[in-house]
């Protein structure tokens, strides 16, 4: 666990960003999301379908207060620039690609409509909409940056261990590539590049604020995948 200030970190760190300072002081939690036996089983396309099943619906309530939570980046970043690439996340990923996966993933896995209307709720689940709801109430952009780039960037970190040849499998197939190749890749980096940009601006406090949001919410992505795994 990295208590080290930021401002001391990075006279000795090999890389001194300030997304790299959240992501270090996150471990071990943080290998053992990208190593989760549960997401090594996605990118081998060998989970059950029940498994995939019961993941995908607690993870369509995941996505829809992502999705709110994409609204409250562009409403919060500090530039015009800064806005443009969540809106262009939001409509070409949220309400296009994913949503569709979501329904075709789900219809083959056998799920009915009220499994996605109205499921449910894991407490991990829950625990994570709270957590942001709650960045996306603060309006508070190094916030709510830190749960965005925790969700995308520890889904590439999994992603990108998956093989060649991807599983035939489309349920497990398109879930990697949603979350791997150059236009995730680059998304992933903008977030970061975001946190590097405005962490430094920031005095202690306010550091430790956005640390403790980042470590939480790598917390919650451990226990979804636990629970995804039934652990
Ligand atoms: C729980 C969780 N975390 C992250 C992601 C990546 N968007 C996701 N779909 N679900």
């Amino acid at each position: 666990m990295n208590l080290v200030p930021y401002d001391e970190w990075r006279a000795s760190a090999l890389d001194p960003a300030f997304s790299e300072w959240l992501r270090s002081g996150a471990e071990p939690e943080w290998t053992a999301v990208v190593s989760h036996p549960f997401a090594a089983s996605i990118t081998r396309g060998d989970v059950p379908d029940d498994d995939m099943r019961r993941y995908l619906i607690q993870d369509f309530q995941f996505v829809d207060s992502f999705t709110a939570l994409l609204g409250a980046a562009v409403a919060s970043a500090d530039s015009f620039e800064s806005r443009v690439p969540f809106g262009r996340f939001l409509g070409e990923t949220a309400t296009t690609e994913e949503k569709t996966y979501f329904h075709r993933a789900l219809d083959a896995l056998g799920a009915i409509p009220a499994d996605l209307a109205s499921p449910d709720l894991e407490p991990v689940t829950a625990d994570f909409r709270a957590l942001m709801d709650e960045a996306r109430t603060s309006l508070d952009y190094p916030i709510i940056l830190a749960v965005l780039c925790v969700a995308e960037w520890s889904y590439l970190g999994w992603a990108s261990r998956a093989e060649q040849p991807l599983p035939e499998n489309f349920v497990h197939r398109e879930w990697i590539n949603l979350h791997e190749g150059p236009v995730f890749r680059a998304w992933v980096a903008f977030l970061c590049g975001e946190l590097d940009r405005l962490g430094p601006e920031l005095d202690e406090n306010g550091r430790l604020r956005v640390l403790d949001v980042f470590r939480r919410a790598v917390r919650l992505e451990l226990r979804f995948f636990d629970m995804a795994a039934g652990l």
